[in-house]
């Protein structure tokens, strides 16, 4: 299979050199990194060691594939529908965090649309170099009713043929609002107390974040997901736990001076509750605070807006 992955950073650079195992791979990127990968090939390096050459170019205008996956932060993603819709693809695929993706890219392009969901850990740590830090799974499912479900199985098979865990699911937004949902609770809490993610276990943090993720699935409900109060706060909590060393993407964005995907997790929530007239004071306070963040440390909104 032909796959693009657009947003060669930490998670697209290993999936993509996963992938790379099995398939014809084309990295979407910035240089230097995208110069490295083709002068150098791939470095994975964590879980594994192995080193891969897919392609790689900083330009995807009039590309195509059979698959592109998507993987830029979701402030991007409107660039990247805009950049996929030069091209032609046979599926689109959000790989991402946050909310709102997929919509952005079914109104740009004329593809199915796929959802997923990923628990696999990586970062950047070179140009040409990614180190690979957690095995995880990917969640795939149809966005839209028209995006068929044997799509999904198609790609979460051609994921399995290059040795990744995947699975087809039939029930992908409530999967994407768990995701949420943990996010909701874990990104900014950690983000503002500058812990890692061990802490929301306990007092004074556990409660704060609990209600993040309770007050998320209320909102996903009257979005018309069912997931449970405690399903959500479980979810949150057990991450918290299997995660209790990392520091969340959120507070490694903080910690850089970074730009967050504020926006597509508490912002996505808060605005949602707007929509269908709950309260949603929690993840409102917590966008709030990091908004705050951001504009206080001038950190560029360039992307979408
Ligand atoms: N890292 C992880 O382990 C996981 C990440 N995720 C999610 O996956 C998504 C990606 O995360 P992550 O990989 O960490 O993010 P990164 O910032 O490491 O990767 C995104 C990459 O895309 C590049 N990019 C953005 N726009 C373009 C463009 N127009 N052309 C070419 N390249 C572009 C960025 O470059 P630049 O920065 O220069 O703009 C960056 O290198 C997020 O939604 C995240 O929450 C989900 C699970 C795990
Ligand atoms: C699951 C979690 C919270 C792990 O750190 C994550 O997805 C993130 O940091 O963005």
């Amino acid at each position: 299979m032909e796959v693009l992955v657009f947003g060669a950073g930490s998670l697209g650079s290993l999936l993509g050199g996963l992938l790379a195992r099995a398939h014809d791979v084309t990295l979407v990127g910035r240089d230097p990194h995208v110069a490295a990968v083709r002068a150098d090939g791939l470095r994975i390096t964590g879980v594994e060691t192995l080193d891969t050459r897919p392609a790689a170019t900083t330009d995807a205008t009039g590309a195509s594939a059979d698959l592109a996956l998507v993987t830029v932060k979701a402030y991007d993603t409107g660039t990247a529908a805009r950049a996929l819709a030069t091209g032609d693809y046979g599926v689109v695929c959000s790989l991402q965090n946050g909310m709102g993706n997929e919509d952005v890219l079914a109104d740009a392009v004329d593809a199915p649309v796929l959802a997923g969901t990923v628990t696999y850990g990586a970062g950047l740590v070179d140009p040409g170099h990614v180190e690979w830090r957690g095995r995880g799974t990917i969640t795939l499912g149809a966005w839209r009713p028209a995006d068929d479900a044997a799509t999904a199985e198609r790609i979460a098979a051609a994921f399995r043929a290059a040795d990744l865990d995947a699975e087809a699911v039939g029930d992908v937004r409530r999967r994407l609002w768990e995701k949420l949902a943990v996010n909701a609770a874990i990104n900014p809490v950690t983000a503002l107390a500058r812990v890692e993610n061990g802490a929301l276990t306990e007092e004074p943090l556990a409660g704060l974040a609990r209600s993040a993720a309770v007050e998320t699935a209320g909102v996903a409900r009257a979005d018309g997901v069912a997931l449970a109060d405690e399903t959500a706060a479980e979810a949150a909590a057990t991450v918290a736990g299997e995660t209790a060393r990392n520091r969340s993407s959120m507070f490694q964005d903080v910690s850089r001076g970074r730009r967050t995907e504020i926006d597509a997790i508490n912002g996505y929530v808060a605005d949602r509750a707007a929509v269908t007239d709950r309260a949603a004071p929690v993840n409102r306070a917590l966008a709030a605070l990091i908004r705050g963040w951001e504009r206080g440390a001038g950190v560029g909104r360039s992307g979408d807006e």
